[in-house]
């Protein structure tokens, strides 16, 4: 997607094809900055740090983590190890184990001198995919948001609202929740997105607003708790938020606050949708709420906060009294029950098992892997 007019992806092999690229997450929206990996180290922490972060690019940075292993030393015991090391960077999305298990599946069979090209191939093969799933999943979301534009007759633009960063810079390109909204928005549908701030980190803020902005996306930066108003006063047509790990029950759990909104939204009657990739389903897992380990990250990230001051330096500040406990849940889940339909590559289904073998009928198999 586009920076300042320019097209640009997350992730990306380096021109000496021995190091990766990706855009620096912690510098925007205030400066555009890019931050070499060239170890398997460099991509764990890069992925623990949230130089990268949303649940698909944490996959494609965990592959191109394990290519740069296989660059280093590409025995069995290394391939091992940093399969081990890039897992533990972050422990919500999914999609770093799904990207991780299937670089080892394909690397393990290899002699030890053909895994370094296999690996940095099965690396660009996730995220070209990547991209591609996102693009399809986007045009599916895309025909719920035509389709809310025809039911109020054409006479507004509609009004959907999202939480924490699902785009682009979230993924390899296009996202997963802004990614029907970039669809709509270049097919001509009339959108307005009303983002989510998304207290502590402000990844609504600082990168869905960037993002949009760069796409030419109408939208509007809200406090995280207005939502509920904005849908008793008719102001969502729908929301569309994305998630980090999907069970084979159809629960979400996605950036903490999701579950808010959703609760909102079911109260008001309005369609609450998570888009995401078939990556992001962990067919292992049935509840949702017992089963998916949510991330506690650091209290700094809630005690401070930092932006750009008048002079434009970039400065931390504190906003919690010392003395006073805190705590950082990073995510929580939404129950099934409250989703109105997961928008996948393969078509919308219902928030259910049913609803994904209708889609991915061949992963039944998968559930007690
Ligand atoms: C792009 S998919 C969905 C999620 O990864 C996204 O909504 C989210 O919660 C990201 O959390 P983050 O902590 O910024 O990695």
């Amino acid at each position: 997607m586009r920076i300042d007019g320019r097209a640009f992806r997350t992730i990306w092999l380096g021109a000496d094809g021995a190091s990766v690229e990706v855009i620096d997450q912690r510098a925007l929206p205030h400066r555009f900055a890019l931050r070499t990996l060239r170890d398997a180290g460099d991509a764990a922490a890069a992925i623990a740090d949230m130089t990268v972060r949303g649940a698909p690019l944490i996959g494609a940075a965990g592959a191109y983590g394990l290519a740069l292993a296989m660059a280093a030393d590409p025995s069995d015991a290394n391939l091992s190890t940093a399969h081990g090391a890039l897992l533990v960077a972050r422990p919500t999305a999914v999609n770093l184990r799904w990207a991780l298990d299937r670089m080892r599946a394909r690397l393990a069979p290899l002699k030890a001198g053909e895994r370094r090209g296999a690996a940095f191939a099965e690396a660009v093969r996730i995220a070209d995919e990547d991209a591609g799933t996102c693009e399809r999943l986007g045009e599916h979301g895309a025909a719920l948001i035509a389709e809310a534009w025809e039911r109020n007759g054409r006479s507004r633009p509609v009004d959907v609202l999202t939480h924490c960063n699902a785009g682009w810079l979230a993924a390899v390109d296009w996202g997963t929740a802004l990614a029907p909204i970039y669809k709509a928005h270049r097919a001509g549908v009339p959108v307005h997105v009303w983002v989510d701030e998304t207290r502590p980190r402000n990844q609504g803020a600082s990168l869905t607003a960037y993002e949009l902005l760069g796409e030419g996306v109408p939208h509007t930066v809200v406090v995280d708790n207005v939502g509920g108003h904005l849908m008793q006063h008719g102001r969502v047509d729908l929301c569309i938020v994305g998630t980090d790990r999907t069970t084979r029950t159809g629960d979400v759990c996605n950036k903490v606050g999701t579950y808010l909104k959703a609760l909102a939204a079911h109260d008001n009657g309005v369609p609450f949708y998570v888009a995401l990739p078939s990556s992001t389903v962990d067919w292992r897992v049935s509840d949702g709420v017992r089963e998916i380990p949510i991330e506690e990250r650091s209290a700094d990230e809630v005690t401070f906060v930092s932006g750009e001051t008048a002079s434009g330096a970039i400065e931390t500040v504190r906003v919690v009294p010392r003395g006073s406990a805190v705590s950082n849940y990073a995510f929580d889940v939404t129950p099934a029950r409250l989703v109105t339909g997961l928008i996948t590559e393969r078509g919308v289904c219902a928030a259910s098992e049913a609803g994904l073998l209708s889609l991915f009928p061949g992963e039944e198999g998968d559930k007690a892997a």
